[in-house]
């Protein structure tokens, strides 16, 4: 089973739909160098955390510029895990977690397998996608499962699948790469930045969660 994780939540409403979908962690987007319908800004992102209930990890999915002002944010926002979408160190994962105690989670490009073998012993996870040239996410696009599977065979850390997943194609993906867990943005979108609240279930229950034992 695949934990899943619902990224790019702009507001109270879509977050809830995922929160009652059953995801286990939710994903606020802010403080990003490019231009994406997802972001909100700082007062949002600490507004939907607070949302959050116990049990569901609020993560902050950011690329700030450096450790120091991804610390920051951290303040401000107060997730209980960070995304970091960017060029960060072994050094810059130990000082975040250092400073502020919060998991932390780099996303890297499926192709850049030396980069994830690098920050394996330092990240708390790892987020495999299909990024763009300046590593931002929510491209939508699908990249080789059978690689990301290959891949998570020589980590120790956690890997979260993530890029171009759907309710149509998220059960063919678990079962291809069996990753910790799933990360999906556009694909459960009904316009871009607003979910679509019935793609949002539909792809939670095909993740896996229906195979979960009755009460
Ligand atoms: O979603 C964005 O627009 C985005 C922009 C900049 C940095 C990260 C971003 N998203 C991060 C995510 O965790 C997405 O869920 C992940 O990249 C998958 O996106 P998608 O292919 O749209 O499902």
């Amino acid at each position: 089973m695949a934990r899943v994780k619902i990224c790019g939540l702009t507001d109270p409403a879509d977050l809830r739909a995922a929160i009652e979908a059953g995801a286990d962690a939710v994903g606020i987007i802010s403080s990003v160098s490019v231009d994406t319908p997802r972001e909100v800004d700082r007062g949002t992102a600490a507004e939907l955390v607070a949302e959050v209930p116990p049990f569901v990890t609020a993560t902050l999915v950011t690329m700030p510029e450096d450790a120091d002002h991804a610390v920051d944010l951290i303040r401000a926002i107060r997730p209980d895990a960070i995304q970091l979408h960017g060029d960060f160190s072994v050094q810059d994962i130990g000082y975040i977690r250092a400073e502020t105690g919060i998991k932390v989670i780099p996303a890297i490009d499926y192709t850049d397998t030396e980069r994830a073998h690098d920050l394996d012993a330092a990240a708390d996870a790892i987020l495999v996608d299909s990024t763009t040239d300046e590593g931002a996410g929510g491209t939508g696009e699908t990249h080789d499962w059978e690689s990301t599977a290959d891949l998570a065979e020589t980590l120790t850390s956690p890997v979260i699948l993530a890029g171009g997943l759907t309710p149509d194609n998220v059960a063919e993906a678990v079962r291809t790469a069996a990753p910790f867990a799933v990360d999906v943005a556009s694909g459960v979108e009904r316009e871009p930045g607003q979910k679509d609240h019935t793609a949002l279930a539909t792809f939670v229950q095909n993740a896996g969660r229906e195979l979960e034992v009755p009460v």
